[in-house]
């Protein structure tokens, strides 16, 4: 049988391991696929730059887009990240016949839409599975596993730098600088790791996870983002002291038929399960109306998990390509409104250095009832003339609790607001 040629475009962390794992695996691919799969070209941007693995010299090449639309190339990898050149490949290589899989979730976040109408038209596969919690299988059991149940809430640990960084600062103290050097060391972080560190990348995967479980289309621009650049120690102990851990979270909810999605740092209590995903690790929870809840763990980042991913998709792709057929589409059947964020539901903690006098608690609990936000926990603690109150609230729209907090910022009781973090999961 004649075998499927495979082109692969970028050879970094990714690249390198996928071409890593075609070369060792090739005899278990063609058993599982039903034909070999022969690696036909890989497309590099220097020739001459140091590469993880040994590639045969006559199957580099510099002209990514002569290589995705060679005449004999069935399938193409895709691990070069971005916007363009990525789009235009992918585009090239559909328009080609290929089918593709890519991990590319900054792409698929900002113009999904454009590259799935060209599959569909094409008639090929365009999978994605390392795009969201790399080597997690979440995209697949979102698409057909629960394609039966309604999703209602999505609750991510969806970026391994971030939550590396988190986790070194609150078990071993180390500074941030210190803890993203590493993360990049390890081949977790962006090529730019302002994506990561300011939400970005989570953005991009929130949108590709809520439009996958609410079947519409979210693009990153209609995540609300923060990121954990302003995250402080002083956040960190606090969250210690509730018995709590900060994490970044991607939160899709379907409230009323709308969609909210958001990143942000928050805290959840200890005792939940994802605070217990450490290091670079990520976790998905998934809550649907018939199965309940699903907790997916694992890998989320680095060159060999995200490339298991990647292999995974290619063999489905390839034995659909054998078969003369394709996988499951997009299913954005779904026109649903979006939720702005000042209309989400959540909880804030906020930590207060107040004046240590008559009536001040008083103040303080009013400054949330004049937001129409009640009281869950009030702790304080004297320290001669000041104190410090640490407030939970309950559940409340977040525009209340953020016009609380600005409330507070200028009272004169209030020295000074030293923690203010949404707390997630603790219902
Ligand atoms: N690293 C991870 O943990 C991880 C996990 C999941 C998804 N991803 C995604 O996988 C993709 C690749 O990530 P990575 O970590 O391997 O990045 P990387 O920067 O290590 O590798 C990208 C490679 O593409 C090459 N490249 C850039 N432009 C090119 C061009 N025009 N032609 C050919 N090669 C070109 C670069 O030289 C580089 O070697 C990205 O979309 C990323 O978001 C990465
Ligand atoms: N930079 C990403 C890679 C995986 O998508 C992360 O840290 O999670
Ligand atoms: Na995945």
């Amino acid at each position: 049988m004649r075998p499927l040629k495979v082109a692969v475009l970028g050879c970094g962390s990714v690249g390198s391991q996928v071409v890593r794992l075609l070369q060792e695996q090739s005899d278990d691919l063609a058993a599982r696929i039903g034909a070999p799969v022969e690696l036909a070209g890989v497309a590099v941007r220097r020739l001459d730059a140091p590469r993880e693995v040994e590639v045969p010299e006559e199957l580099l090449t510099t002209d990514a887009i002569g290589l995705v639309t060679r005449e004999d190339i069935d399938l193409v990898v895709e691990v070069i990240g971005g916007i363009e050149p990525a789009r235009t490949l992918i585009l090239a290589a559909l328009d080609n016949g290929a089918s593709v899989v890519t991990a590319n979730k900054a792409l698929l976040a900002e113009d999904g839409p454009t590259l799935f109408e060209a599959a569909e038209k094409a008639g090929r596969d365009l999978y994605f599975e390392a795009a969201v919690a790399g080597a997690i299988p979440i995209l697949r059991p979102l698409r057909e596993s629960l394609a039966g149940d309604k999703v209602t809430r999505v609750l991510g640990i969806v970026n391994g730098t971030t939550n590396f960084i988190l986790d070194k600062m609150d078990t071993s103290g180390a500074g941030f600088a210190d803890a993203l050097s590493e993360a990049q060391a390890l081949g977790y972080a962006e090529a730019d790791p302002t994506a990561d560190v300011e939400g970005f990348d989570a953005a991009a995967k929130a949108a590709i996870l809520a439009s996958l479980a609410f079947h519409t289309r979210v693009t990153a621009a209609d995540v609300h983002r923060e990121g954990i650049s302003d995250v402080t120690a002083a956040d960190v102990a606090s969250a210690r002291d509730m018995g709590s851990v900060v994490k970044l979270l991607a939160i899709c909810e379907l409230r009323d038929g709308a969609v909210s999605a958001r990143v942000h740092p928050a805290m959840i209590p200890a005792s939940h399960p994802l605070a217990s995903v450490r290091g670079a690790y990520n976790a998905v929870f998934v809550e649907s109306e018939a199965a309940g809840q699903l907790m997916f763990y694992g890998p989320g980042a680095g060159g060999s998990p995200t490339a298991s991913a990647v292999l995974g998709d290619l063999v489905t792709v390839a034995r659909n390509r054998l078969a003369g057929t394709r996988g499951a589409g997009e299913s954005a059947y779904a026109a649903r409104e979006l939720l702005p964020m000042g209309e989400t539901v959540t909880s804030y903690h906020v930590q207060l250095d107040v004046d240590d006098r008559a009536g001040v608690l008083a103040a303080v609990a009013n400054a949330f009832a004049d937001q129409g936000v009640s009281i869950q926990t009030v702790r304080q603690e004297g320290r001669g003339a000041d104190a410090q109150l640490v407030v939970v609230s309950h559940p409340a729209r977040d525009a209340q609790l953020a016009a609380t907090v600005e409330h507070l910022r200028n009272m004169d009781i209030v020295r000074d607001v030293t923690s203010v973090m949404r707390v997630e999961g603790a219902e």
